[in-house]
């Protein structure tokens, strides 16, 4: 491939903050807040291990999580649940209550700060709300969580709830601590830990990590997108040809990243995962219950709104796979409007949504209008802002690589295509297996109180992730097409 001089300065890893640039290099940190926060050997995840701890200011935050996560509260819906547990969790649902309303103006100096805050939020929120006892008929949320988490997530323009950003792109740390130079490579993908877990078990760390080091081995495939907008620029029989090799390439690092996912059974076991680990994600739209939450408080700050956009985490929310969908422009048929996962919604696709034509919050009730909207789309909402940014660019590429391959009549060009899209199917295929395992599996074994096959946004787990592996199976070209 043909790569950039290696002194050319968006060949360059970002410098290091407090650090800054070697000597005579340019400073592009000013470039990088206003790019897509996208690091060329961490991709998605940030260059350096995320913040762990706020400034002083707001240690009774970080104190409270400490202790919430130390005394191992559990689910409030636990089968097993003891007294003990029970006045735990009370007693650390009124320290929540007690908390002074702690004030973020200057959390909105530094997005890492606010990253920070977002995530003991968001983890403080679903800590109190899966501890509260299930007779409950809605759950009000203490001005304490409510007014700075909303205050904090409307300047990242998240949702306030736990997100994929909060347990896999900032909560993780090196094992084996390297020192941070300009040069530091990408973390190896077994020196990672992480920062924070509902259950303190390996299972929930494993669950995490498999996320994350598909994230780190992903940076080939953006390094791929890369080579290939560049030869698409060029066009001439030469660049075609590279291209050919390019997405040859690209279906081998999509081929790594399903290996990395089927990992996932080393280390986390279904039976842990579907009882003790996943309930702590759910947001108000995969509540089984369809409890409401209240926000309370929301009147000391005027700027608030009610937020509407409440699912919980999800891998779903992963830029690196919904990259891969755009760029090879799967995204028209995994993001079509019909595929939500819900099943009254089997009506074709209507519009081309796109996340950054949606306001955020959106108006969604969790039955009613949701449907409407391509869950993948949906998602996007959830990704940190740079990301979306990210997204929305690439998919208003001038040269996408689908029209090239369909209008190039060339047939070797069209198989390399089609086996990237091969192994993006093949991904699914293995996804919908996991899904099988760590969720059909333990749920049709009972345990849990309820049934539990939903996923995050309310969606039929299994239904809705065949279908996006159906869509993307689609998405391959006929030799006829590609001559066509
Ligand atoms: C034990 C491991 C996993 C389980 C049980 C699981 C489960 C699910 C479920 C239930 C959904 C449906 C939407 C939702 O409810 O969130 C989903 C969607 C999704 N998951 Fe996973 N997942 C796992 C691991 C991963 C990993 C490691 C990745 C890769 C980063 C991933 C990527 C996705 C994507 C991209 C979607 C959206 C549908 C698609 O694009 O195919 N998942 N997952």
């Amino acid at each position: 491939m043909v790569v950039l001089n290696p002194d050319h300065f968006l060949a360059l890893p970002r410098p290091v903050i407090g650090v800054g640039p070697p000597t005579g290099a340019p400073d592009t940190t000013t470039l990088a807040a206003h790019d897509f926060d996208i690091d060329t050997r961490t991709g998605f995840m940030p260059p350096q291990p995320p913040l762990t701890r706020l400034p002083p200011q707001w240690e009774l935050w970080e104190l409270v999580l400490e202790d919430g996560l130390a005394s191992r509260l559990q689910l409030a819906d636990k089968p097993d649940l003891s007294e003990g547990d029970r006045q735990r969790a009370s007693l650390w649902q009124a320290r929540i209550r007690e908390l002074p309303i702690l004030p973020t103006s200057q959390l909105k100096e530094s997005e890492i700060l606010l990253r920070r805050a977002h995530l003991v939020l968001a983890w403080l929120l679903h800590l109190y709300i899966r501890t509260l006892p299930p007779s409950l008929s809605e759950i009000r949320i203490p001005p304490p969580i409510t007014v700075p988490l909303l205050q904090v997530s409307s300047h990242l323009q998240l949702p306030p709830v736990l997100t994929y950003s909060d347990d896999v792109l900032y909560n993780w740390a090196l094992k084996e601590p390297v020192p941070l130079t300009i040069a530091s490579p990408a973390p190896a993908l077994d020196n990672l830990r992480c920062l924070t877990l509902f259950t303190g078990t390996r299972d929930e760390e494993e669950f995490y990590l498999s996320s994350a080091r598909i994230e780190l081995q992903g940076v080939q495939a953006l390094t791929l997108m890369r080579g290939i907008m560049d030869e698409a620029f060029v066009g001439d029989s030469i660049a075609i040809t590279r291209i050919t090799s390019y997405l040859h390439s690209l279906a081998g690092v999509i081929g790594e990243l399903t290996k990395l996912l089927l990992a996932v059974r080393e280390g986390c076991d279904p039976q842990v995962f579907y009882n003790d680990i996943r309930p702590w994600f759910r947001g108000m739209d995969s509540d089984t219950n369809a409890k409401p939450w209240v926000f309370e408080g929301m009147e000391m700050d005027p700027t608030l709104r009610p937020p509407t956009e409440l699912s919980g985490p999800s891998a779903g929310q992963s830029a690196l796979i919904h990259a891969l969908d755009v760029f090879l422009g799967v995204d028209r048929y995994s993001h079509a409007s019909h595929v939500t996962g819900h099943q009254s919604s089997a009506t074709k696709p209507s519009s081309k949504e796109s996340a950054a034509s949606l306001p955020l919050p959106l108006s969604t009730s969790p039955e009613a209008s949701k449907p409407s909207v391509a869950f993948l789309t949906r998602m996007q909402l959830y990704m940190p802002r740079h990301h979306r940014a990210f997204l929305r660019h690439l998919s208003n590429s001038p040269r996408p690589i689908r029209s090239i391959v369909e209008k190039s009549n060339d047939e070797r060009l069209t198989e390399a295509y089609n086996s990237a899209i091969t192994a993006l199917k093949v991904f699914r295929d293995a996804h919908v297996r996991i899904v099988a395992i760590y969720i059909v599996g333990p749920s049709r074994r009972g345990g849990r109180p309820v049934d539990e096959q939903k996923g995050t946004g309310g969606t039929s787990a299994i239904q809705f992730v065949k279908s996006v592996r159906d869509q993307t199976r689609g998405a391959l070209l006929s030799q006829s097409q590609s001559s066509a």
